[in-house]
């Protein structure tokens, strides 16, 4: 008998498949800066100022001409610059300007002296360090020139992004229309959070994770509730699904028992590009085509919907948006401080927590049971322990790789 991951294929292979038969979306409009936050551009931004807008001082001092400094010579201070109160009355040779950081330097100031780095004397001040052509001042256009590109298309807007925006004045930006995403949770046995459960039933968790990783995503949630193990059922929830969203998101229902029918209706209604992955867990894992939309059938198993998500259908997303960021998570090296269970055939994503060690070094160890049902190993992990296809069992003090989570996984 073959072995029962036979057949199946690598996540590589699946990612690549699935990224490759993509188009991102190319519809956009003009939203304000306020309303811009985790919106992806979806043009260049290019600057319509120089940044700085003008030679500035760096540090609080003197504005001088090179010419007037000399060791001890007493220069009187003919006037003051602050940031936003330029000095712009006449600068008398042999004299130096009083200046604030920020402030426009005065024409003619070839340096800035810092105030640390003078003395007061007989009314004026004398400087007592060397002074070198064109220091603490901050040149205009220094940072940015006007005209530069500041952003690339595809770029998720946030804490490191806007500021840079508003310090070009930009008001406006031009973003992607949001990605419209279906998601149902199939299932007989799923109850709503917040109703009593009745015998052989249980909540439905990864309803609420797809939404939760879908809205951290920017995406526009079609949330079209719980459909029961029928085809029927099944067979409309799809139909609906499709006619309204890009992307249509099911969970359970896409393994080989007598009420998975997800597979099916997938090639019922459209095309499947790939079923069952190497990866542990997450292994049934479906994606193809419908109608109008992509289609990615996640693992019942909420261990197994929440992986296949974050693997999977995080870079489906953001290619759909043109992301230029990295759609596969980094892998780091660390060494194992328990032995870990592992039985060759699939690529193992197990929940760690991994640390800093006494040495320096990147240490791991494993948050515990790892059954695909154990859904509190995520809120004890901050990282996954990636396993080779091939790889046994890991011993104490063999080195592993481990993906740190991003912020669909942290708090
Ligand atoms: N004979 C085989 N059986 C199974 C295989 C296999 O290869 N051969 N694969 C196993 C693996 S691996 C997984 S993963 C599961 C996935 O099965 P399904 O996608 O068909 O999921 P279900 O059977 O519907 O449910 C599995 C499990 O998860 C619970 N579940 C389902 N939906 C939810 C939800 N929204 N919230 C919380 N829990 C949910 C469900 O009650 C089941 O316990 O198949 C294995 N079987
Ligand atoms: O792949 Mo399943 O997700 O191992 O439990």
């Amino acid at each position: 008998m073959e072995p029962f991951t036979a057949g199946l294929i690598s996540l590589e292979d699946a990612q690549q498949k699935m990224l490759a038969q993509l188009t991102p979306i190319t519809d956009s409009l003009q939203v304000s800066l306020f309303e811009a936050a985790g919106r992806i551009t979806a043009q260049p931004v290019l600057s319509p100022l120089d940044v700085p807008p003008f030679d500035n001082a760096a540090m609080d001092g003197y504005a001088v001409r090179l010419a007037d400094v000399a060791p001890d010579r007493v220069l009187s201070v003919a006037g003051k610059a602050f940031a936003g109160g330029p000095f712009n009355g006449e600068w008398p040779l042999g004299t130096v300007i009083r200046i604030m950081t920020g402030a426009p330097v005065p024409a003619g100031c070839e340096a800035v002296v810092m105030q640390e780095e003078t003395e007061q004397r007989d009314g004026g001040i004398v400087i007592t360090a060397p002074v070198n052509a064109g220091q603490h001042i901050r040149r205009s256009g220094e940072d940015i020139q006007a005209g530069k590109q500041v952003l690339d298309a595809g770029v998720r807007l946030g804490a490191a992004e806007l500021p840079l925006l508003a310090s070009l004045g930009i008001a406006q930006v031009s973003v992607l229309r949001k990605l419209r995403v279906a998601i149902f949770s199939t299932g007989d046995e799923l109850q709503a959070v917040g109703q009593p459960l009745a015998a052989g039933q249980i909540y439905d968790t990864n309803r609420f994770t797809v939404s939760l990783m879908l809205n951290r995503l920017g995406c526009e949630v079609i949330d079209l509730g719980v459909i029961g193990d029928d085809p029927v059922a099944l067979r409309q929830a799809f139909s609906e699904a499709d006619r309204q969203a890009d992307v249509v998101i099911s969970t359970g229902g896409v393994s080989v028992g007598e009420a998975d029918f997800t597979k099916a209706m997938l090639e019922e209604l459209g095309a499947i590009t790939f079923w069952k992955l190497a990866i542990k867990p997450g292994k049934p894992f479906a994606f193809g085509r419908l109608a109008n939309s992509w289609f990615c059938g996640l693992p019942g198993n909420p261990v197994s919907a929440a992986v296949t998500f974050y693997q999977l259908v995080q870079p489906l997303l953001g290619t759909l948006t043109g992301q230029q960021a990295p759609l596969i998570p980094a892998r780091l090296r660390a060494k194992a401080t328990q032995r870990l269970k592992k039985s060759p055939g699939r690529l193992d994503f197990q929940r760690g927590i991994f640390s800093r060690g006494a040495d320096g070094m990147l240490e791991v160890r494993s948050t515990g049971p790892q059954g695909s049902h154990v859904f509190s190993s995520f809120a004890l992990a901050n990282c996954f322990i990636v396993l080779e296809r091939e790889r046994g069992n890991v011993e104490v003090g063999e080195w592993v790789d481990v993906e740190p989570f991003n912020s669909l996984l942290e708090g």
